[in-house]
């Protein structure tokens, strides 16, 4: 990959194909790399646009904190280049498509899907929270899934170095934690909740703190108001680890590597992820 790294690319390398999520990832378009063959999403980005909003620095620490990120479930960005108006991003492929469409097709998913896609985005979050990088956005719209069914964490339009915390509303508001909806300063446990409303959502199709106004989405996160319905039937054990997780005071919330031991995650599991 070492030449990669380094290589000079133009758009001429790439014959571009079908537009991918047209809309919410900006023009990601499928490519194949003309002399490897080998197929990635291509993500045009205007410079103008980017000017404009003035997310260029953003953009520019993306691309370092990515650079430094290999991991099977967390999307690669193998490069970047610029033309006159335009960024490139070269992103991989994730060959199965977006989650959020899996999961609106199966309503929701059985617990060893469920497991198996919690404990391989528990080792991803792991392996980020060592190299000081947290991630705020897990929710089904940033995962994708690869060509032999692993979940990607796909977007990191909001991951921030833990040094320089930010109290940036991002993302809709049912992923965010008691201490970002009330702004207070917050750290990587703010992953862990996300990710035990992921897998409330994964197992029930709905996140656990939904309502129709924003403010009695609020109101029920700050007040962790957890209710698990009687249909589908989930076991205690997976109730169990979801309310270990979904804890207000985030110092209390179970840590990632626990969440590996939890019964529920070793029975359910699938140990390739
Ligand atoms: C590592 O990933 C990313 C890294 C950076 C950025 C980004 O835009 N950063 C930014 C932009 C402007 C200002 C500041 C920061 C975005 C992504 N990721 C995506 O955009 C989602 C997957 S797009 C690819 C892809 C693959 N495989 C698929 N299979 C089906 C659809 C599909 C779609």
């Amino acid at each position: 990959q070492k030449e990669a790294a380094q290589k000079r690319w133009t758009i001429s390398d790439f014959d571009v194909g079908k537009p991918l999520g047209r809309g919410k990832f900006g023009h990601v378009y499928i490519a194949r790399e003309k002399r490897s063959n080998h197929i990635v999403a291509l993500k045009v980005l205007f410079k103008s646009q980017l000017q404009q909003s003035q997310v260029e620095h953003q953009l520019r620490r993306e691309v370092e904190i990515q650079s430094h990120l290999r991991h099977p479930n967390i999307l690669r960005l193998y490069g970047y280049f610029y033309d006159q108006k335009r960024v490139y991003l070269i992103l991989e492929y994730a060959a199965r498509g977006e989650l959020y469409k899996e999961l609106q097709k199966c309503k929701y998913f059985s617990e060893r899907r469920a497991a198996t896609y919690v404990a391989s985005l528990a080792r991803a979050l792991i392996y980020c929270h060592g190299k000081h990088v947290i991630h705020r956005d897990i929710k089904p719209e940033n995962l994708l899934i690869g060509a032999q069914g692993e979940l990607k964490i796909a977007d990191f339009g909001w991951s921030v170095h833990t040094f320089n915390r930010r109290r940036t509303m991002c993302g809709t508001l049912d992923y965010l934690p008691p201490e970002m909806v009330e702004s207070v300063e917050h750290d990587a446990s703010v992953d862990i909740w996300s990710l035990g409303i992921l897998c409330y959502e994964f197992l029930y199709g709905v996140p656990p703190f939904e309502a129709k106004e924003h403010s009695d989405t609020y109101r029920r996160i700050v007040q962790v108001d957890l209710k698990f319905p009687p249909k589908p039937i989930v076991s205690s054990s997976a109730k169990d680890l979801i309310s270990q997780m979904l804890v207000k005071e985030s110092t209390q919330r179970l840590a990632l590597h626990k969440l590996l031991e939890h019964p529920w995650i070793v029975q359910n599991a699938d140990p390739s992820g």
